[in-house]
């Protein structure tokens, strides 16, 4: 008996000469959101889809909801999985309204919640009665993430789900994906945009060449990783030289635009250095600390696996 929504062991997918997944083992957990990030061709999508059940392992196994999600008796578990997929083509002439409710038909689930889906997606009334030619990418977007939901999906697969969305469209997609995750659904979401990934996952797995090289949470990774932490100093004074080398002893430091300085540190050198800063020098005008960004931890992890 297992605890986790889905299970991936020893998983390894291949199209003819290409592995697309190479021996992946991931676990996601009940309530869990957890981003997939990786290059093009990482093998993101080829994971999603034999946790979908579209395709079939090459060799290890697959448990998702607690049954295999290729195998046909396994249809009650697909219809509580929900896909938003990377390139999503509805049939422009149907509007919004005939695209849920065919969707709906489709995975077997009531039509009778579909205004409450465009509610919570905020696609207005006036908008679902109208044909999707007439949609904004915005819009199709949001119609593509109530088709995801359409009979209150346990597992939620969101591949590259904010691609081409304004800032103000991304951020009411995340919020809506943490209402979902309070609500106990299990998310799993690829994305190449991974600044906007802080603060919305538990977990990032980094997938490079079909491998899984990393899994954790940003702490995790952060402390895996090892990169510096930056701690930028606002100095008043024009000594800034005096002031900097004071204050820098044992840290890399950079001197940046405005007055400002950068110092590189270890992490868990970090609280020694700022109460250095703090005794030391009391004439700093701002400090403030710059963890690894996610970013740089993925280009990290991507080089190292590279050299191996
Ligand atoms: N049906 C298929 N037939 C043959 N090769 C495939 C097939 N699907 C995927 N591949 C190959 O498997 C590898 C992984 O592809 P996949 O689409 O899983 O990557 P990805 O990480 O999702 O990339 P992207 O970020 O560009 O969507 C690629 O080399 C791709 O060409």
């Amino acid at each position: 008996m297992t605890d986790f929504t889905a299970e991936v062991r020893g998983v390894t997918k291949r199209y003819g000469e290409t592995e697309a997944v190479r021996g992946v083992d991931l676990t996601l957990a009940p309530g869990e959101c957890v981003a997939m990030v990786g290059h093009n061709g990482a093998g993101k999508s080829s994971l999603i889809k034999l946790m979908l059940g579209l395709t079939t392992p090459t060799a290890g196994s697959i448990r998702v909801l607690g049954g295999d999600p290729a195998s046909a008796a396994c249809s009650p578990i697909r219809r509580r999985i929900g896909f938003l997929p990377e390139n999503v083509a509805f049939h422009p002439n149907m509007t919004g309204r005939e695209t849920l409710d065919f969707y709906a038909r489709l995975k077997g689930a009531s039509r009778r919640g579909n205004d409450a889906l465009f509610e919570k997606v905020g696609l207005e009334p006036a908008a679902i009665k109208r044909r999707v030619s007439t949609y904004s990418k915005g819009m199709r977007q949001r119609l593509a993430l109530a088709q995801a939901l359409l009979g209150g999906p346990k597992l939620l697969f969101l591949d590259e789900p904010t691609t081409g969305l304004d800032p103000a469209l991304r951020q009411s997609f995340y919020a809506i994906v943490a209402e979902l995750r309070d609500q106990g659904t299990t998310v799993l979401l690829c994305s190449h945009a991974l600044t906007e990934l802080e603060g919305q996952a538990d977990r990032v797995v980094v997938m490079s060449r079909g491998r899984k090289v990393a899994d954790g949470s940003l702490a995790t990774l952060r402390s895996l990783a090892q990169l510096p932490v930056r701690i930028r100093l606002t100095l008043p004074t024009d000594d800034v030289d005096a002031l900097a080398s004071r204050v820098g002893q044992g840290a890399a430091l950079t001197r940046l635009a405005g007055g400002v300085v950068e110092l590189a540190c270890a992490n868990d050198d970090k609280i020694d250095l700022v109460r250095r800063i703090a005794c030391d020098s009391p004439a700093v005008d701002d400090i403030e600390i710059v963890q690894p960004s996610l970013d740089e931890m993925y280009a990290h992890f991507l080089c190292r696996e590279a050299a191996e």
